[in-house]
């Protein structure tokens, strides 16, 4: 019988990379000091079997893995700067003491990356799905973090990467045995949707420039997240499909059309999508610090998203994931 004391003592760091952390896991809260040039960011997202992953779609590391960098990515989109994470976990017998190690090795790989300290949190049963619920905490320098609202007409629309890539990983392994032979662009799809790589060299350098940039996640697909900017900012955002060639998936024996379906509505690719002047733009590409495509642009109009194709426009719905439907 696993005893809930010492498996919180098991996974209690030995470290710690933050100076300002007084208290970490051990009383009843963690504290840590602030400074008065930075705001606090805090983000929690949550991971459930069955609904983000199954056994057969993400090994235990590659949980507990996706479940910080899912997190990191939303700090990665207000230009924050990681620091701590506290990580809820409810759990079934049917996990063993092995792979809720596992788990936390997962999370210890990125943390030791982005030099987070895990600083508490909560371990609860569950009689049946296993839940795991972290929050993180980043700073920003005061006044520089990356709202959805500050798209302008005129902007430019920009993707940090590849978009689409993480929905065609997770086909290929629902249809496929995990031992088949993949090639390697289906393995970098695949890899794309187990290990999601969260963009905070990207974010932390936009947000460090302290220019008007709106920035947002691709957590729910390309059209939900462009249709979030369009919303908080009160603008039309044009999608150009001659330009998504660089950014959809790479597979060769895959019709464009779908390609395109898990590029608009696939979700999980935590790449950075966001808007910024002509003028913004043209110096981020001059810099050579960061690579950005460049998809489209923001006009006036109603909050929507529109997508052109030669001089064909239509309205994209935001057919991104959706729990509730
Ligand atoms: N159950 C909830 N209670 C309170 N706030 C919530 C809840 N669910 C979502 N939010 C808030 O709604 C906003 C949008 O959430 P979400 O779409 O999950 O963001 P993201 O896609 O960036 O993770 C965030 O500010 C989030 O904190
Ligand atoms: C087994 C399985 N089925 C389906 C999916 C696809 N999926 C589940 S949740 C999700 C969207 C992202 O999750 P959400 O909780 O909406 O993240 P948030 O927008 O809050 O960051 C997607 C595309 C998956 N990852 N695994
Ligand atoms: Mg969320
Ligand atoms: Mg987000
Ligand atoms: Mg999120």
């Amino acid at each position: 019988m696993r005893d809930e004391f010492s498996f919180i003592k098991s996974i209690t760091p030995t470290n710690r990379f933050q100076q300002q952390l007084t208290i970490g896991i051990g009383d009843d809260a963690a504290v840590y000091k602030t400074s008065a040039a930075t705001e606090q960011v805090v983000c929690v997202d949550a991971m459930v079997e069955g609904i983000h992953f199954r056994r057969d779609t993400l090994s235990p590391f590659q949980i507990g893995r996706k479940a910080l960098a899912i997190n990191i990515s939303d700090l990665a989109a207000m230009g924050a700067n990681p620091m701590y994470y506290l990580v809820t976990i409810a759990v079934s017998e049917s996990w063993s003491e092995h792979e809720l190690q596992d788990i936390y090795a997962g999370m210890n790989e990125l943390a030791e990356l982005y030099k987070m300290d895990l600083i508490g949190g909560d371990t609860v049963s569950s009689k049946d799905q296993l839940v795991l619920s972290v929050t993180a905490i980043g700073n920003v320098r005061e006044g520089h973090a990356l709202k959805r609202s500050s798209a302008k007409p005129g902007d430019v629309l920009f993707v940090t990467g590849p978009i689409g890539k993480s929905a065609a990983g997770l086909e290929l392994l629902q249809q496929k045995e995990k031992d088949n032979s993949f090639t390697d662009v289906e393995r970098s799809c695949i890899r794309a949707h187990q290990e999601p790589e969260p963009q905070i060299s990207s974010g932390t350098y936009l947000a460090s420039l302290g220019k008007r940039i709106a920035l947002n996640d691709v957590s729910d697909g390309l059209s939900s997240e462009a249709m979030e900017l369009a919303e908080a900012s009160n603008v039309q955002i044009v999608v150009d499909q001659e330009k998504l060639h660089p950014i959809l998936p790479d597979l060769q024996d895959v019709d464009h059309s779908q390609k395109l379906h898990w590029l608009l509505n696939g979700g999980e690719d935590f790449q950075l999508i966001g808007t910024t002047s002509e003028e913004t733009f043209a110096q981020l590409q001059k810099s050579g610090s960061i690579t950005l495509f460049d998809i489209g642009f923001v006009r006036a109009g109603n909050a929507s998203v529109i997508m052109k194709s030669a001089n064909v426009e239509t309205l994209l719905a935001k057919g991104g994931y959706n729990h509730f439907s």
